[in-house]
């Protein structure tokens, strides 16, 4: 625990309009006070740190300048937002962030009016201030519309599109590119190349050579002082990049962290600009937290920790995590098949690529935040006789849907998906969470989609997806630790389409698809002291589904439940389909679905969420007795009350 720092001008500001009454110097010290607070803050809640630390000085000089929440300052992943959350009426409960009922960790339209979009996914920021300016100009909204962009989101397509229109339309925009070389890991690609070169090595431009763009935008000399001008615009290169080419007036490069530099560009360029305007700013990720600067993703996400020694409270952990077992696991594939390659979209450590890359460095490709992409190169490599695993979250997998289905499902392609951070990711929030993967991949024609109901059947279905050649396969798992089950020598290749019995027992059957199991086994046993023994069976697959095993299960008893962590429309629709069309309700067969609610559920411990959607071992047994036709405990409580 550390005390909370001296932040006297800080503690002046309620809202962005008190900015409005501060000196220039003490909008340099508000810079220093609210990065004290950030640190100070993120020690007790853990989280996105090192993005804001490097985005301060830009924070206090944007809100100083423009008119927020009539202006449209949208934050493009929304990872950097703390500061801004601070500024903008929040401060009182930033210590409550990301937990259950408290702040979310991105931007949020329901938290605040000067969160104008809400993000979490990257590089929608561009797209999202164009329609805010293209609503200004048609009657709508009124006031600018500012997007800032990291150098990491701008390796997305959608930044693309979006400056390509934004530059067609030729409407009056700011995009401030935050350049800090980096993205979670260090940036790869050929744009992060060219905006390097804007900056690093060649002799700044003359100021006379610049025949046209944003020159007119610059602060004027005589009004803003000669000297402190001169110096500024030493320190830029002005005209004659791609952005101009697309139609952007291109002002840079800036240092994000000097507010003397900061603070009069933005005013001129407010005041004068009429077109699309792009604002290329040199940060730092960690600025001003020597921890933070001294980590290798540069502080991009932290536990609590000690702000005196930068120690984080990692908790003990006593099993590995599903991603760490993925790793290896795919690792040991390889070692075998030097066919299989990996593909992560700018997730090499959150995947655990990282660990493939270090052992086969030429068979593992970091595309950048690029999901579509990703998915369309792994179609592409399997096409041409490789193995690919496309390790994505399911959440951004949502991203690279079309290409799912246009590029792998009709050509029946052999790519394999390592769908990480399945169902409820806790922190992060629904913008993160993994709820619909199972559902929009078990109705594609040919495809095989599995889940892992512990980290030992991980290793097996990284198995059968290596040896699965004849269509495109996917295997989901979820964020954290497994559940500590013995791991076997190696993966064996299971039958495609078949579950597994877990538990027999009569009148009611629980069928599981995913990592609930354990959940299951948990109220099995409550139920099993109350007399009722429900058989448990591990689906394994939702698609193919395992025919024989269901019509059994539907035979054999009164009573079906399936449960996933995924939203309806997965595999409980698909069972439920089954066993429509066979004509088990027709005998009578009662049956129930567990699935996510039909709701964004918001961040809070996994567990938490869990309860909240009703699939932890409580609901499960409370959804046996109701099945059953037995009052719950729970139930028979509200009845005498
Ligand atoms: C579509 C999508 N893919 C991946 C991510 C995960 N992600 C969050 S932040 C980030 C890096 C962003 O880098 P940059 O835009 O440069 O911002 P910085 O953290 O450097 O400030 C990534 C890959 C995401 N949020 N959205
Ligand atoms: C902002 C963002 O999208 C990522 O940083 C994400 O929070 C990572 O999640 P994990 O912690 O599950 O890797
Ligand atoms: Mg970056």
């Amino acid at each position: 625990m550390t005390d909370r720092p001296k932040t006297p001008i800080l503690d002046r500001v309620s809202l962005p309009s008190d900015l409005k009454t501060l000196t220039d110097a003490q909008l340099r010290q508000l810079a220093d006070e609210l990065r004290a607070e950030t640190i100070s803050a993120v020690s007790v809640t853990g989280g996105h740190l090192g993005a804001g630390l490097g985005v301060v000085e830009l924070t206090v000089a944007l809100h100083a300048v423009f008119d927020t929440p009539r202006d449209k300052l949208i934050w493009d992943v929304g990872h950097q937002c703390y500061p801004h959350k601070i500024l903008t009426g929040r401060r009182d409960r930033i210590r409550t962030l990301r937990m259950g009922g408290g702040l979310a960790g991105f931007t949020k339209r329901a938290e605040s009016p000067y969160d104008p979009f809400g993000a979490g996914h990257s590089s929608t920021s561009i797209s999202a201030a164009l329609g805010f300016a293209m609503a200004r100009e048609l009657g709508g909204d009124p006031g600018d519309a500012i997007a800032v962009i990291g150098d990491g989101a701008m390796s997305a397509g959608m930044a693309y599109e979006a400056l390509n229109n934004a530059g067609h339309e030729g409407k009056r925009l700011f995009v401030v590119l935050n350049d800090n070389e980096m993205s979670i890991a260090p940036p790869v690609g050929a744009m992060s190349s060219y905006l390097t070169r804007l900056y690093a090595g060649g002799p700044f431009q003359e100021l006379k050579a610049v025949a046209k763009g944003a020159v007119g935008m610059l602060p004027d000399a005589l009004q803003e002082g000669a000297r402190r001008a001169k110096e500024m615009l030493k320190g830029m290169a002005v005209g004659g990049t791609l952005f101009e080419e697309l139609g952007f007036s291109y002002i840079g490069p800036v240092d994000g962290h000097d507010m003397e530099q900061l603070l009069p560009l933005l005013r001129t360029v407010r005041a004068r600009a009429d077109g699309p305007v792009l604002i290329h700013v040199v940060t730092k990720k960690g600025k001003g937290y020597a921890p933070a600067e001294a980590a290798a993703d540069k502080g991009h996400a932290t536990a609590k920790f000690d702000v005196i020694t930068g120690v984080q409270a990692k908790a003990k952990s006593n099993a590995p995590s599903y991603t760490a077992v993925f790793a290896q696991a795919l690792i040991d594939q390889a070692g075998r098949d030097d066919r299989i390659l990996g593909v992560t979209a700018a997730m090499p450590d959150g995947t655990g690529l990282k660990q493939f890359a270090q052992r086969f460095p030429r068979r593992c490709f970091d595309v950048g935040i690029a999901e579509q992409h990703a998915v369309t190169f792994a179609a592409g490599l399997a096409a041409g006789g490789m193995k690919p695993f496309v390790a994505i979250y399911s959440t951004f997998l949502q991203r690279g849907y079309d290409q799912i289905v246009h590029d792998v499902a009709v050509q029946n392609l052999p790519v394999r998906f390592a769908v990480d951070r399945a169902g409820l990711v806790g922190q992060d929030g629904p913008t993160h969470s993994g709820a619909y993967d199972t559902a929009f991949l078990a109705n594609l024609p040919g495809f095989v989609v599995m889940a892992a109901a512990d980290e030992a059947e991980l290793v097996h279905m990284v198995a059968t997806a290596a040896a699965h050649d004849s269509g495109p396969i996917a295997f989901r798992f979820p964020r954290g630790e497994g559940t500590g089950v013995e791991m076997p020598e190696g993966g064996q290749v299971l039958p495609i389409g078949k579950g597994r019995m877990i538990a027999e027992g009569k009148g009611v059957a629980i069928l599981s698809f995913g990592t609930r199991l354990s959940e299951v086994m948990t109220a099995r046993e409550a139920l099993m002291a109350r007399g009722i023994t429900p058989t448990v069976a591990d689906a394994r697959f939702a698609k193919p589904l395992d025919r024989d095993l269901i019509l059994a299960l539907a035979r054999d008893h009164e009573a079906l439940i399936t449960i996933e962590e995924g939203a309806v429309g997965g595999f409980g629709s698909h069972v439920a389909h089954l066993l429509a069309e066979e004509g088990a309700f027709d005998k009578g067969l009662r049956f129930r679905s567990m699935v996510l609610p039909d709701a964004f559920v918001d961040h809070d411990a996994p567990r938490a969420m869990y309860d909240s959607s009703c699939l932890n071992a409580q609901h499960i047994e409370d959804k046996v007795l109701s099945v059953m036709g037995v009052q719950s405990l729970a139930a028979r409580r509200t009845d005498r009350a």
